[in-house]
């Protein structure tokens, strides 16, 4: 391994394609990064779209100063084995797996390697990304300042402690997920109501971007900005009702705690 500032990324699915295409767009260029993939059609695809180099995970590792395993975490066990002898203290691990604590790829790699976990999120294909980094046991700022040179290039970066991380999963990792639910069912509602599906999906798109940037913009806490929108007596105080008596909060409160502890139970599979 040189000091060649390359960046390897292993496993190029939904997540791995994410970064990739983040890192060229924020001017990174192809070959300053490596790809592995299994499934050899995806290598090939992702080879003629981006113009990098696809590799084996042993040369990505031989080769590459910083190591970003973004496999799914029951296929982690399996890619740590193969890459282990290839491994040098001096390379940095940036880790995506949810549930995949830093200790466990610590203790399946050469001892003293930095290992840094990350949970990303899929708006960072448009460049509105939220991650969130923990430091492992053999971690300096450089590895931190390294990963979220590596993650700014798709959005936000915060640092949390890796006790907070399967929490962080529950919300923004998965939370894009929870966020179309509710535009696909607020979709429906509109097409139940006679709405074309074309104006009833710009209706809600907008509704939704239109709402997340007053928050953002305005900082008013939610509570605040749903009470500005609810007349007494009118529509709004109508639908929050049947939201509050089909107990939509609580089931949002379970689903995110499950989220947790399927992130909890991943670490121990
Ligand atoms: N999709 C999402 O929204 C998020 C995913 N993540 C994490 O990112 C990781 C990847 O998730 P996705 O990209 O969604 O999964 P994916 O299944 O789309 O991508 C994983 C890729 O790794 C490849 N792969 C598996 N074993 C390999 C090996 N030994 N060598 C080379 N390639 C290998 C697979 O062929 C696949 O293309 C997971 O650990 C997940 O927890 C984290 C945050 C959000
Ligand atoms: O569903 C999952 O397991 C991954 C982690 C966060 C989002 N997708």
């Amino acid at each position: 391994m040189t000091s060649n500032g390359q960046v390897a990324i292993l496993g190029a699915g939904v997540m791995g394609e994410t970064l990739l295409s983040g890192l060229l767009r924020a001017g990174r260029r192809p070959e300053e990064l490596l790809i592995t993939e299994r499934r050899e059609e995806r290598a090939v695809e992702l080879r003629e779209r981006y113009g990098v180099d696809v590799v084996t995970n042993v040369d990505a590792a031989a080769k590459a100063e910083t190591l970003v395993l973004v496999v799914k975490p029951q296929d982690m066990p399996e890619l740590l084995a193969e890459i282990a002898p290839a491994v040098q203290p001096s390379q940095t691990i940036v880790s995506l797996a949810a549930g995949i604590t830093t200790g466990f790829i610590e203790s399946r790699l050469p001892a003293g390697v930095a290992v840094v976990r990350v949970m990303p999120n899929t708006p960072a294909l448009v460049d509105e990304g939220m991650a969130a980094i923990s430091r492992g046991a053999h971690c300096d700022e450089s590895h931190l300042v390294l990963a979220e040179g590596l993650l700014a290039a798709t959005g936000r970066v915060i640092r949390v402690p890796e006790k907070q991380q399967d929490a962080v999963t529950a919300i923004s990792g998965s939370g894009p997920a929870y966020i179309f639910f509710v535009v696909e069912s607020m979709i429906e509602a509109g097409v139940h109501m006679g709405l074309p599906r074309s104006t009833a999906t710009d209706l809600v798109v907008q509704t939704l971007f239109g709402s997340a940037k007053l928050l953002r913009e305005t900082g008013e806490h939610p509570t605040v900005l749903r009470e500005r929108v609810t007349s007494p007596g009118g529509t709004t105080a109508a639908a929050v009702r049947e939201l509050e008596d089909h107990k939509v909060r609580a089931a949002f409160l379970s689903a995110i705690e499950a989220a947790r502890n399927r992130s909890r139970a991943l670490a121990a599979e």
